[in-house]
């Protein structure tokens, strides 16, 4: 027993004496030993420049040269790594890392492509942390290493990934992403030995942050490196690479990798190898994936997705859509018509918080929808996604093969479907075919498809704030179609709009404009012309809805943006003509039925409201249907009928194939494809009552609201002490890589995010309570003055700036200094993210009291001591303190402190 002890304290003190220093930036005679064997054998055994280690051959060499190996324990890696990449799994090299690894970690620049979901990751994180290791880096000498990555989510995942690698090791990192607390982060970021970032925000910190030490870095990676280094990060990447030393090991990794040497000069290279893994594969993408097209009008887009989801319950799904307003109303709209499986959105307008949970969350599902726009078409590994749905058509081939490898990555399989207009399918297709993608096309299958634009009409007649995300979706992807540069693939000119926006339920078409420059003759004089859709006076009411952008992620959808917009200002075509179609007039008109009826509907047992809503709701057609196959969910790809035929063999088949499909999609009746099919009329019956109100749960199961309360446990009880608990154990852990418990993590950030998200709604709460309180004061105010006498105006002077705190990530405070001192009584401004609705209306409120009184000074403190006015004024209560106590209202209260201030002045 005495042993024992005696043992424990001797390894104690070794750990202690270890640390002690680690802390020295010293290394313990076994580790020094170990590092100069590890640097000794990369010497010796690097494999020749130019080579492809994946042509090594087993054994050969054995000796020296790790260039041949087949796994991490082949290679010279330190036992801290070795250990950790055991500890999770990581045996053997997939074919990138095998190429890769041992130049990088010989410390060599690599351009290192592969397919997605082939390890990428693991091939410059290694070397990385190797090199950090090796290098004795301690926290005193500034940052180290570097990887930059286009999207938040992407970092957060290779920052996962990074723990896994650093587990054992003793080296700090940390992650910067936009969305989160520049403050917390600056008090950090000087200590940090490896940051993973997106590259707005770290260059916000290099430009902003004292003390941030990027000069000593030795190592820089460049993940998605060709998204990285197009014209849409272009001035943020050249004003970071500023700030860089030029003596550094660089990697560059991607499944698109570019090889333009205007590019690789712009980072200083030196003696790159170029290992592009899979470039004499068959195909780009994944071996296990299957790829199949459809050929869809416009408007039957809608029905086509709603069709899928319905007869995919069991699936996990990636929707992509080409804008964040598309995915909004989409989402919102689907998730309001209930299909039977949970929903989710993501997109650069939600806050980061909403953002990293619904990333966990679609991580953690096995039946799920993600409703989504390019900011997770790259590098995201979310396990087991069975299905990649293209809805709107990828701007490029390199964004389809990122889309579509969110499934079947590393040894899984997957499915893909691309959603092509007739308008879009030749030159799409042509695209695809020259980047070697194999494609299938299929058709869907008329008798298991769903019409949801009824159902749609009815909701966004009852709902205005529906429509208006329809309306603003429309003009959203209308506009992003017109700024594509790929002029053959998107042509705006040719959709019919009318029959689009009837399809998303929308009554009549918004006016849109759009300017188009184009190149007017041989000499290149460009003139502007105006493209007209949908009637005359168009403009100002689209481009006013477009100023009411939503935060958008300013790293990569600001970027795709940019990317497109610099496109196709530099590709005009001539011949717009403006968009012509006949106007479809659907429901919306009359008043449907409550809203719960149609979710009610297909929820097993509430049969009667079923009935009754199926037969007062517009959204009859779809949800009947969806009744039907409520039972049956199994029947996944009945709706998905196969043409098992490469459509790149055999043109002329193809031809006929996509003709027979656009023709099926347009809901063309006869054979010789003209006559369309009659609609029935839905019969709205207005003013009915549709059963109790009910709640429900993702899976569409009907709880009541309490019982929902309870689920969630939003701050109740112990919930709130766990989430306490939780909120600390995060703080303590910080962001150093040997704490890693990715489990506890998240949950400690659902959580948090659960509890923000009602402190958030409290203060809008409170803040709205507040506003008219000083709109009753400021009336009262006025009233007094006219009994003569001096007004000021209401704020909350240092309440203020504490709330500004409390509140990062709003965009209330930068309004308010645009407008040049116009300070506004609150926080009420209007926010980023998800909730700057909610907040218009308090916007307003204010405006309009900001409005009430031209000369009337900024800030005005409740319970200050007023004694010498109150003299003045003769026998009035002191303070409003004082006014409380004798017993007037709060309004009162206000309106006599102002009185006193004004007299006062
Ligand atoms: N050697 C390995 N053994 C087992 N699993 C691995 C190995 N290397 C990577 N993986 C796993 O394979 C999956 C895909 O890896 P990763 O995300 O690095 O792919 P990628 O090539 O970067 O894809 P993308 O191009 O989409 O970014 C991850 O779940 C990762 O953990």
């Amino acid at each position: 027993m005495a042993g024992e002890e005696q043992q424990n304290t001797k390894r104690k003190k070794g750990h202690a004496q270890q640390h002690e220093l680690k802390r020295q930036g010293r290394r313990s005679y076994k580790e020094d030993r170990e590092i100069a064997e590890l640097e000794q054998r990369l010497r010796d055994g690097a494999p020749p420049r130019g080579s492809n280690p994946l042509a090594a051959q087993e054994g050969a060499g054995a000796t020296t040269s790790y260039a041949a190996a087949r796994t991490f324990d082949e290679l010279p890696l330190s036992q801290y790594t070795k250990d950790s990449l055991k500890k999770h799994k990581f045996v053997t090299l997939t074919a990138v890392q095998r190429a890769t690894l041992p130049h990088a970690l010989a410390g060599r620049d690599v351009l290192g492509a592969a397919k997605t979901g082939s390890g990428k990751t693991l091939s410059f994180l290694i070397p990385l942390v190797e090199k950090l290791y090796r290098a004795k880096w301690t926290r005193l000498d500034g940052l180290g290493a570097l990887v930059l990555t286009p999207t938040r989510e992407l970092a957060v995942q290779i920052f996962e990934e990074l723990r896994k690698v650093g587990h054992f090791h003793d080296l700090s990192a940390g992650l910067l992403i936009g969305g989160k607390a520049v403050a917390e982060e600056a008090a950090r970021v000087h200590r940090m030995a490896m940051l993973v970032a997106t590259p707005g925000r770290l260059l916000q910190h290099m430009d902003e942050t004292p003390g941030f030490d990027t000069g000593g870095l030795c190592a820089l990676v460049l993940d998605e490196a060709d998204r990285i280094l197009d014209m849409g990060f272009a001035a943020t990447l050249d004003a970071i690479l500023a700030h860089l030393p030029r003596e550094r090991q660089t990697l560059l990794f991607s499944a698109t990798q570019t090889k333009s040497v205007r590019d690789l000069a712009r980072l200083s290279l030196t003696d790159p190898e170029y290992l592009a893994v899979h470039a004499e594969a068959a195909t780009p993408t994944p071996l296990k994936l299957q790829q199949a097209y459809m050929v869809v009008e416009l408007g039957q887009k809608m029905d086509v997705m709603w069709s899928f989801i319905r007869t995919h319950l069991k699936a996990k799904t990636i929707i992509f859509l080409s804008t964040c307003k598309q995915v909004r109303f989409v989402f919102e709209a689907f998730r309001k018509l209930r299909p039977g499986v949970p929903l989710r959105c993501l997109h650069g307008g939600l806050k980061q918080a909403r953002r990293t949970s619904v990333f966990y969350e679609f991580c953690n599902e096995k039946a799920m929808v993600l409703i989504a726009t390019d900011i997770a078409a790259r590098g995201l590994d979310f396990p087991t996604v069975d299905w990649v749905v293209q809805g709107d058509c990828p701007e490029d081939a390199a964004t389809y093969i990122h889309r579509v490898g969110r499934t079947a990555r590393y040894m899984s399989s997957g499915r893909a479907l691309l959603l092509l207009l007739p308008s879009e399918r030749d030159g799409m297709l042509q695209l695809l075919a020259d980047a070697k993608v194999p494609l299938t096309q299929i058709r869907p299958n008329p008798s298991k498809q769903q019409a949801v634009t009824p159902a749609l009409q009815a909701l966004l007649s009852k709902d205005q704030e529906l429509k208006d995300f329809a309306q603003k979706a429309l003009t959203a992807y209308l506009r992003s179609v017109f700024l594509q540069p790929k002029k053959d693939v998107f042509d705006v000119t040719r959709l019919p709009v009318e029959d689009f926006a009837a399809s998303i339920g929308l009554a009549s078409t918004p006016k849109l404009r759009f300017l188009k420059r184009v190149k007017a003759g041989p000499g290149g004089k460009s003139r502007e012309e105006v493209v007209e859709v949908g009637g005359k006076g168009a403009l100002d009411e689209s481009e006013e809805a477009e100023g009411e952008e939503e935060e958008e992620d300013e790293e990569e959808e600001d970027a795709a943006a940019a990317r497109r917009a610099g496109a196709a200002s530099t590709s005009g075509r001539a011949g717009a003509t403006p968009a012509a179609g006949k106007k479809g007039k659907r429901a919306g008109s009359e008043e449907p039925e409550e809203e719960a009826a149609p979710s009610a509907k297909k929820q097993k047992g509430a049969d009667g409201a079923a009935k009754s809503a199926k037969k007062a709701n517009g959204a009859g057609a779809a949800t009947d249907k969806a009744d039907a196959h409520a039972a049956d969910d199994d029947d996944d790809d009945d709706f998905l009928v196969v043409k098992k035929r490469n459509v790149f063999a055999e043109p002329e088949e193809a031809e006929r194939l996509m003709e027979e499909a656009a023709a099926v999609a347009a809901g063309d009746d006869d054979e010789d494809g003209k006559k369309k099919k009659k609609k029935k009329k839905q019969k709205i019956k207005v003013g009915t009552a549709s059963g109790n109100r009910m709640v429900f749960d993702e899976e569409g199961n009907a709880l009541d609201p309490l019982a929902q309360l309870a689920k969630e446990g939003l701050g109740l009880g112990e919930q709130g002490e766990a989430a306490a608990a939780a909120e600390a154990l995060a703080a303590r852990e910080g962001v150093y890589v040997r704490a890693s418990r990715p489990e506890e993590r998240f949950r400690v950030a659902a959580d948090l995010m659960r509890r923000r998200d009602k402190e958030d709604r409290a203060r809008l709460k409170q803040l709205k309570k507040e506003i008219k309180l000083e709109k009753k004061a400021r009336a009262r105010a006025a009233a007094l003055e006219e009994q003569g006498g001096g007004v000021a105006v209401l704020g909350r002077g240092g309440q203020d700036s504490e709330d500004d705190d409390d509140d990062g990530g709003s965009t209330g405070s930068d309004e308010e200094e645009d407008d040049g001192g116009r300070r506004r009584g609150g926080r009420g401004g209007r926010r980023g993210g998800d909730s700057d609705d909610d907040s218009e209306g308090s916007d307003e409120e204010e405006d309009e009291a900001q409005r009430g009184g031209p000369k009337r000074p900024e800030v005005a403190h409740f319970g200050m001591a007023l004694k010498d006015a109150v003299a003045g004024a003769g026998a009035k209560p002191a303070t409003a303190g004082a006014a409380a106590k004798a017993g007037s209202s709060l309004a009162e209260q206000e309106a006599l402190a102002l009185r006193l201030l004004s007299m006062r002045r």
